[in-house]
């Protein structure tokens, strides 16, 4: 079978995109894997299918890591999801909704970025009681449309993110459906960076969007920094976390803006 996709580029979290707005396609977590496959494949974090809307939403959106299992939501996704779809409506209007696992979502073409209205954070924890082996940080914990586990650091670029994060992403208090795990540093107040340890790709990645959001909440939270605050990533872009408090810890109307790109389309025989 000879599968058409897209390829988008979400602040260097990279995706494949498929347009499955007739259902058409009943993709295996094997074919999505290989799709994946930065050898053998395509290449990407992750995959984004386009389907149909099943609540009133423009679009509902499906997205699986490159493991090929579904997970909830993806935030660098999301924004890649909605310049996407944009493009397939009639008058390429700047705002579209869509359904998701976590709740769903509205994107905004801002300029040159798309901006998320993101689901509500939840099961926020201050302190987990969790810890790793060399790794002398307290661990946060959020659910920011999926599992997310937040450490401060000193130091990020001396930080062993695959040996830490896989620790934490496999640590028995998170069993079993595991968590991305973020560690993050303040460069200033109200300008943090990032580095992500990502579920399902089992791999640092370059950038993580619901991972972004869980570090500046948590930011936040430790050093009142108000919003929005601004989140250097791996890949070299900074991007931009708008939220509310609601609560000592709960937040709403939370927001990431930053860049989604059309990079190249292609075949691919399955
Ligand atoms: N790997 C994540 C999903 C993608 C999250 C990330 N790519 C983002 O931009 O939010 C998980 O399995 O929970």
């Amino acid at each position: 079978m000879l599968l058409h996709f897209y390829k988008m580029n979400g602040a260097g979290n990279d995706f494949v995109v498929v347009d499955n707005r007739d259902l058409s396609l009943k993709l295996t977590p094997e074919q999505i894997e290989f799709i994946c496959d930065r050898h053998r494949g395509v290449g990407a974090d992750g995959l984004l299918a386009v389907e149909p809307a099943e609540h009133g939403a423009d679009f509902k959106f499906r997205y699986y890591n490159a493991d090929g299992g579904e997970a909830e939501m993806c935030g660098n996704g999301a924004r890649c999801f909605g310049r996407f779809t944009s493009a397939l409506m009639e008058g390429e209007p700047d705002q579209v909704t869509f359904e998701t696992i976590a709740g769903t979502l509205a994107a905004e073409n801002v300029e040159e970025n798309v901006r998320i209205a993101m689901s509500d954070p939840f099961d926020l924890v201050m302190d987990t009681g969790a810890s790793v082996d060399g790794l002398d940080a307290t661990l946060h914990s959020v659910n920011t449309g999926v599992p997310h586990v937040v450490a401060f650091v000193d130091d990020l670029a001396a930080t062993d993110v695959v040996r830490n994060g896989a620790a934490i992403r496999y640590h028995e208090r998170f069993a079993p459906k595991g968590t991305n795990a973020n560690f993050a540093q303040v460069l200033d107040p109200g300008h943090i960076a990032i580095r992500t340890y990502e579920r399902g790709v089992e791999d640092e990645t370059l950038a993580c969007g619901t991972g972004m959001v869980a570090c500046a909440l948590m930011h936040h939270l430790n050093d009142g920094a108000p919003s929005p605050i601004k989140v250097d990533v791996k890949g070299g872009d900074t991007l931009e976390i708008g939220f509310e408090k609601t609560g000592e810890n709960s937040f709403a109307k939370v927001t990431l803006t930053g860049p989604a790109d059309f990079v190249f389309e292609g075949d691919i025989e399955l």
